[in-house]
């Protein structure tokens, strides 16, 4: 019975509570016992937990009693992190309602506004949730307000909670079961379904999660996706469930369940793709598909030379789990094979790069990170250019386009010049700046390329650690930008060129070789190191020679010391890539995030 299922979100700046308020509510409704309670269940991945963040979003069926009325609640925790905002989207819209949870020791921030706008969007009933009233810092009604002012949002009917100690927690079920609307579907439409995440399991293969809209979806029924045009029968059907998943023989209208299709990939299986049946389709799609599309990109390449074929494995293994990486094969002049790898944000590519190195046991260098830049030649071609070293001669070049970003950024307006200041440097266009009592909400447009730097280090170090940050991409614009490359003892390093603003090339440039001379190593040899546009050098330092041989301070003396010093120069070595007849570390490489 639709009337009895009430489908809800969480949402919430980072660290506001939603996984332990998750947790919270799982227990309440008793789907599991004490005993088998681990703190933040629905945080399953290791890295996630390590890390105290949500990367994938996970759901929970629950039963749920109130006054003698059986109620289904399925809750749908939606991932924290801006470069996962896509998966944000596609849960909210499985959802009728949402809890927004704002931390009362803190307010409203950045990610709470982003988050409301597409939970907005989607038509979601909000009900207000006030977290963290046991700590003594907590100012509930002052959050209200600011909760009201920033958002718009009638606040007169809320919940005070402490997800932590549970208190008020029983009474905001019953508020959702009362505020949240039931699913309205047409029971006796043919299939229709939104697949809001998909994941691959080594026993069972691809699964996905689902949200029916209308129909049902039944086991051994031929389901299409309409956008991969995939075909393939229904092999099981579950409920999700942090710990035991129950067998069902169908999802009915309304309900979430995840679909055992039994593919070997993920491929065909998309996140936003609309599901419906094989042999009766539904006539229209659930709009607003699209694929995920990598926004970073950075070259991967093996210290080891001979693992290349280990990284392609590990790569193809990684895929099967997280379809949004994308990666190719590429060969730089400097680091030798490679992938250039795809990811959705810089989170997601630290993430990647971890697990790499940790669960297959790879030694990896990465380049800089880079966005994707579209490039209108002169005879009209338009292509992408994933790569700084791929961009195309300056007389074949008509317009370099470059993504932006809208960015969201809430900051105690003590620190409102310095970060006006950064956002300037930045290239930032100014859309919006509103006061929200002793803050400001501030959004800007801005060059993506200039926040997948250091973007949000330097806004924390500039705002001791107050200003909040959320962006989203909204398309492309053309840019006065040219490629700067970097030459190592005379030849171009191509792994370290980088697209740059023409009229900050120099500076640019000059701060960037300033920091290689810091990190690379002296040599035998004294070696230049030199920033170019084209064939002109724009700056350059020099990297001093050591002198002949480590050894020789020790006058032929000492011969266990002599040993000991060539081992230690030795193992140094290993750590670095050579490039010509020049060790370079890995971190000379992420030097470009530090200017
Ligand atoms: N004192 C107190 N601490 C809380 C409460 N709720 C959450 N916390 C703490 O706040 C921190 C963040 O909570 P999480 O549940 O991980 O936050 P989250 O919003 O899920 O964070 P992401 O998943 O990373 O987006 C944790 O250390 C929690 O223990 C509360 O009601 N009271």
């Amino acid at each position: 019975m639709q009337k009895n299922i009430r489908n809800f979100s969480i949402i919430a700046h980072i660290d506001h509570g939603k996984s332990t308020l998750a947790d919270r509510i799982i227990q309440e409704c008793g789907a599991v016992s004490n005993r088998e309670l681990s703190a933040q269940m629905m945080d399953t991945m290791d890295i996630e937990q390590e890390r105290g963040i949500t990367i994938k979003a996970q759901s929970v069926r629950l039963n749920y009693e109130k006054d003698g009325q059986k109620y289904i609640l399925n809750l749908i925790d939606t991932p924290g992190h801006v470069d996962f905002s896509y998966e944000v989207s596609r849960s909210l819209a499985s959802s009728e309602g949402a809890l927004l949870i704002v931390d009362s020791t803190q307010g409203v921030e950045a990610q709470t506004i982003a988050n409301v706008y597409i939970a907005l969007e989607n038509d979601l009933e909000l009900l207000p949730v006030v977290n963290k009233i046991d700590l003594p810092s907590a100012d509930p009604d002052r959050v209200l307000e600011e909760t009201e002012e920033a958002i718009g949002l009638d606040c007169t009917e809320h919940n005070l909670i402490s997800a932590k100690t549970g208190l008020g927690v029983k009474e905001l079920i019953d508020s959702i079961v009362q505020r949240v609307p039931a699913p309205n579907g047409d029971e006796n439409a043919p299939t229709k379904a939104l697949i809001y995440d998909s994941w691959f399991d080594n026993y069972l293969g691809a699964l996905a999660l689902v949200r029916v809209y209308d129909g049902s979806i039944k086991k051994g029924q031929v389901l299409k996706m309409m956008n991969t045009k995939v075909e393939h029968p229904v092999l099981d059907l579950m409920y999700p469930h942090p710990i035991k998943r129950e067998k069902t023989k169908e999802i009915k209208t309304g309900e979430i369940g995840i679909v055992v299709l039994g593919l070997k990939t993920l491929d065909g299986i998309a996140v936003g793709d609309t599901m419906t049946d094989a042999k009766n389709p539904t006539q229209k799609p659930i709009g607003g598909f699209e694929p995920a599309k990598p926004f970073v990109f950075a070259g991967l390449y093996p210290i080891e030379t001979d693992k290349f074929e280990d990284l392609r494995e590990a790569l193809v293994k990684l895929q099967l789990n997280d379809s949004s990486i994308s990666f190719e094969p590429e060969s730089s002049a400097a680091l030798g094979s490679g992938f250039r790898t795809g990811f959705l944000g810089m989170l997601h590519m630290e993430v990647i790069k971890e697990r790499l190195e940790r669960e297959f046991g790879l030694d990896l260098i990465a380049t800089a990170p880079t966005v994707v830049y579209e490039v209108e030649k002169k005879d009209g071609e338009r292509i992408e250019i994933q790569n700084p070293s791929e961009l195309p001669e300056p007389n074949y070049i008509e317009t370099i386009y470059e993504p932006y970003v809208k960015a969201t950024i809430l900051v105690p307006d003590e620190f409102l010049g310095n970060v006006i200041k950064l956002l300037n440097e930045k290239r930032g266009i100014q859309i919006k700046m509103d006061y929200l009592g002793k803050r400001v909400l501030l959004e800007y447009d801005i060059p993506m390329n200039e926040i997948v730097m250091d973007f949000y280090d330097k806004l924390k170090s500039t705002t001791k650690g107050y200003a909040s940050f959320d962006y989203e991409p909204i398309g492309f614009r053309p840019g006065e930008l040219k490629k700067l490359d970097i030459r190592v003892a005379g030849d171009i390093v191509d792994a370290l060129s980088i697209i740059v603003p023409e009229d900050k090339a120099v500076s640019r440039g000059r701060e960037f070789i300033k920091a290689l001379k810091e990190l690379i190593p002296r040599q035998l040899f004294e070696v230049a190191v030199q920033a170019s546009i084209g064939t002109t050098i724009i700056a350059r330092e020099t990297v001093k020679s050591m002198g002949k041989n480590v050894t020789a301070k020790c006058y032929g003396g000492d011969i266990t010391r002599k040993r000991k010093l060539l081992e230690k120069q030795k193992a140094g070595k290993k750590r670095m890539k050579a490039i010509g007849k020049v060790n370079v570390p890995q971190e000379a490489f992420m030097a470009v995030l530090k200017i």
